[in-house]
């Protein structure tokens, strides 16, 4: 059979001798109204500077994001990108209509096809350590930490309703009467993906990240995306002060929200957590104006890929990602 010279063969053929320049990388968030979650990207964006971050901060952000706020985000050096909303299809429910709008929209980080790859973090999240390796785990898949079914949020499932929990799948077993082990399941408050504007249609059919992600998810460590229940459901899996990424999704746990009053707020761990929050939020020098990007230094790069791949096969994990090219 004759080879097949599509214009797409050409196209990749041409470019690539060309040596086409790096593959574009950013770190993305999502904002939506003109309540006080802007705060929490103002903590990102500076967190993402004191750990070296080469790549930038995107915010996809819905119109109602008001100018005060926005002007607040360039001002720290985000990068904004104003979506359309996207309303959930008619059969959905009309009950907590904000809720599927901010779900929905969130989806449209897919059409930001201009990067190859991008790392999504809610804006209740923090970065206390360079995660910029995580862009050199291979394409084709999609990278999250696995979630924990033990808060209330969670009552409506029959993991929750059995006390199973995949992050200590043999402490109650999944009951063969139920069928199948149900499949891992990510916190979507954190994930490497790689934009894609069919990807993007797709999911606005689909039930959602993890039914479409399904095949192609593969589980990273806790310590990319610490769901800061996980420190009194499962302490034995993750360490406070190891954490690089934590998310401050637990009910009264938003640090700029903090009153320590909810149940588990008073632990010592989250009150760290908590301070160190706010250590960066409070760092002038961590503001864009004031801030003097490091030299490149090729070595520390190679450095930071280590513990990487100690921390995947610690967390025994290797069997589900292969080791980023880097190393
Ligand atoms: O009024 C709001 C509400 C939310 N957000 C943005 O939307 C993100 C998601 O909201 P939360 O962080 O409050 O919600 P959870 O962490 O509890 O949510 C988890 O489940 C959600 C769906 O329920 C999303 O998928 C989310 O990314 C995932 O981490 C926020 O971080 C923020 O970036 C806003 O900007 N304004
Ligand atoms: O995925 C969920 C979600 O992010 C909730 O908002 C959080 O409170 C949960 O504990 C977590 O498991
Ligand atoms: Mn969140």
């Amino acid at each position: 059979m004759a080879p097949d010279i599509t214009p797409t063969t050409i196209t990749k053929t041409t470019s690539l001798s060309k040596a086409p320049s790096l593959p574009k990388r950013a770190y993305v968030t999502f904002l939506a109204g003109d309540g006080d979650y802007w705060k929490g990207v103002v903590g990102l964006v500076k967190g993402l500077r004191k750990a070296k971050s080469k790549y930038p901060l995107l915010v996809a952000m819905l119109p109602d994001v008001p100018e005060e706020h926005r002007k607040i985000l360039i001002e720290q050096g985000c990068i904004l990108r104003e979506i359309e909303p996207v309303y959930p299809p008619e059969n959905q429910t009309q009950f907590a209509m904000a809720y599927y709008v901010i779900n929905y929209s969130k989806l449209r980080i897919w059409e930001f096809v201009e990067y190859s790859k991008m790392i999504y973090l809610d804006g209740d999240i923090q970065v206390f350590d360079n995660i910029d390796h995580l862009f050199d785990l291979p394409d084709g898949y999609f990278y999250a930490v696995m979630d924990c079914f033990c808060e209330k949020t969670w009552s409506h499932t029959p993991q929750f309703k059995i006390g199973y929990c995949q992050q200590c799948p043999d402490k109650v077993k999944w009951p063969a009467e139920l069928g199948p082990k149900p499949a891992l399941y990510f916190n979507a408050g954190m994930f490497v993906f790689e934009p894609s504007l069919s990807t993007y249609h797709d999911l606005l059919e689909t039930d959602f990240l993890n039914m479409y992600f399904r095949d192609i998810y593969r589980p990273i460590p806790p310590i990319y995306n610490l769901v800061v229940a996980m420190l009194w459901r499962h302490p034995e899996n993750v360490e406070a002060d190891k954490a690089k990424v934590v998310h401050y999704c637990a009910a009264g746990s938003k640090p700029w929200r903090f009153t320590g009053k909810e149940e588990n707020m008073q632990r010592e761990d989250i009150k760290m957590l908590v301070q160190k929050w706010w250590d960066i939020f409070n760092d002038e020098s961590l503001d864009y104006k004031n801030y003097v990007p490091p030299d490149e230094d090729a070595e520390d790069e190679a450095a930071r890929a280590q513990p990487f791949l100690m921390a995947l096969s610690e967390a025994g994990v290797v069997y589900y990602v292969a080791a980023p090219s880097a190393a």
